[in-house]
């Protein structure tokens, strides 16, 4: 039996109050659009409206860090203000270091980033070392087809926003 994976979370959450942001990188499309769309697929069963949950793009998972903080100052300074917000990128193993260098700073950073912007940042990069690998994750492999990990994330995002939110 598979023992990876978030598995259900620990009681029913009411998302309906909440307020969510995704931003994603647009490098590989197909994949991260599989995630984004199980996120919101999973936030919406937890009772979020789809009005609340707001998506905004950046390049690539470099810009991840800082356009997550620029976006979530600009939502608090709208006076719509986000409970959770989710980064969204997927690096995949080319030939030099480059997928190294990225994943190891944006990891480092989206995790810093919560003392600063003070609402739970999600861990949402997939750091894949084959094309492979990236699909079995967004669940669009269907040789290999694992968990959609969009759907993790969209869960986890509503458990922490109404757990630890402000
Ligand atoms: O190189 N591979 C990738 C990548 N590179 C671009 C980088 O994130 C950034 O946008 C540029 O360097 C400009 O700052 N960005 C990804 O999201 N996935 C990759 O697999």
């Amino acid at each position: 039996m598979a023992v990876k994976g978030l598995g259900q979370i620990d009681q029913q959450y009411d998302g309906s109050k909440l307020r969510i942001g995704i931003i994603h990188a647009r490098w590989n499309r197909s994949v991260i659009d599989a995630l984004v769309k199980g996120a919101i697929a999973r936030m919406q069963e937890l009772g979020v409206p789809e009005s609340s949950i707001i998506v905004e793009t950046v390049p690539g998972s470099y810009e991840l860090p800082y356009g997550t903080k620029r976006f979530v100052e600009r939502e608090k300074k709208n006076g719509t203000p986000l409970d959770a917000v989710i980064p969204i990128g997927v690096l995949i193993k080319g030939s030099t270091m480059h997928f190294e260098y990225i994943s190891d700073s944006v990891t480092h950073a989206l995790m810093n980033l919560q003392d600063k912007v003070h609402i739970p940042v999600i861990f949402g990069l997939l750091t894949c070392m084959t094309e492979e690998q990236a699909l079995a994750r967004a669940g669009i492999d269907a040789a290999h087809s694992m968990h959609n990990h969009g759907e993790d994330w969209g869960a986890c995002a509503v458990e922490m926003a109404l757990k630890f939110g402000p």
